[in-house]
């Protein structure tokens, strides 16, 4: 399925942090959202979740509307998220964990098998209560509880921040495996090499709107997008 912002305004109270951004992310397709602090690409991803309310524009999942629905509708719908911060149940289990990410859409166990193929590490630490587990442990935790709701749009919010480079080429590598499965991913990413790395197409965001969108395919690290929408 195909996830569609248009024309999206929005904020926090009378704090208007959207000004019409708008993209469309295709199934299999990995579009990063790149962009100076506080140019609105976390706020992104909570309006698509129904956390911040848009007050115009559209969210859609393929012809479905997301923005009109209820927050806890969303991740039934097919979108899931995974915050900056990752937001565990730390004092749950990694198996507690996966198992209210199969609850959201009463998703049967094979699917947390295939969440745990691509992270065996975390096989050998089911019983393991989540708070516990190394910073990378809980980013993959929080990656497999979000692929635990079956999703068909996967909204990744700078999944390797603090991580070490082992890490982060291994959640690189987990995105450009799930490319495969035809899932279409949004990703909040701060370094370009990563996003050069990973993504099909760069959206750079500027104070609430699409700068430009360009195929990663067609940029280097020394482009002038990166030095002009996101001050590297
Ligand atoms: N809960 C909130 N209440 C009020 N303002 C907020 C809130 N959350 C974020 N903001 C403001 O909204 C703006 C956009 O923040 P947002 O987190 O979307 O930026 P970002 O592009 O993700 O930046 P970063 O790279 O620093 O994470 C910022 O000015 C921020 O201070």
């Amino acid at each position: 399925m195909s996830l569609t912002v248009t024309n999206l305004h929005g904020g926090y109270g009378a704090v208007a942090v959207l000004h019409g951004i708008g993209f469309t992310v295709a199934p299999g397709e990995v579009l990063c959202l790149m962009g100076r602090n506080g140019a609105g690409k976390s706020t992104t991803l909570k309006a698509i979740m129904g956390l911040v309310r848009a007050t115009s524009g559209e969210i859609r999942l393929d012809a479905t509307r997301l923005d009109t629905l209820p927050a806890h509708d969303v991740p039934r719908a097919g979108v899931a998220w995974v915050p900056q911060g990752r937001r565990l149940f730390a004092e749950l289990t990694v198996a507690e964990n996966l198992e209210i990410g199969l609850l959201t859409r009463q998703s049967p166990p094979e699917v947390r098998e295939r969440a745990l193929e691509l992270f065996p590490r975390l096989r050998e630490r089911l019983t393991q209560a989540s708070g516990t587990l190394s910073g990378g442990e809980q980013q993959m935790l929080a990656i497999a509880r979000a692929l635990c709701t079956e999703p068909r749009v996967l909204l990744l919010d700078e999944p390797t921040e603090g991580l070490q480079p082992s890490m982060i080429a291994l959640i690189h590598d987990t995105v450009v495996r799930l490319k495969a499965t035809g899932v279409a991913t949004v990703l909040v990413e701060q370094r370009v090499d990563a996003a050069l790395t990973v993504a099909d197409r760069i959206a750079f965001v500027d104070r609430g709107r699409i700068a430009a969108t360009l195929p990663a395919a067609g940029l280097d690290r020394s482009a002038a997008e990166f030095r002009e929408w996101v001050g590297v």
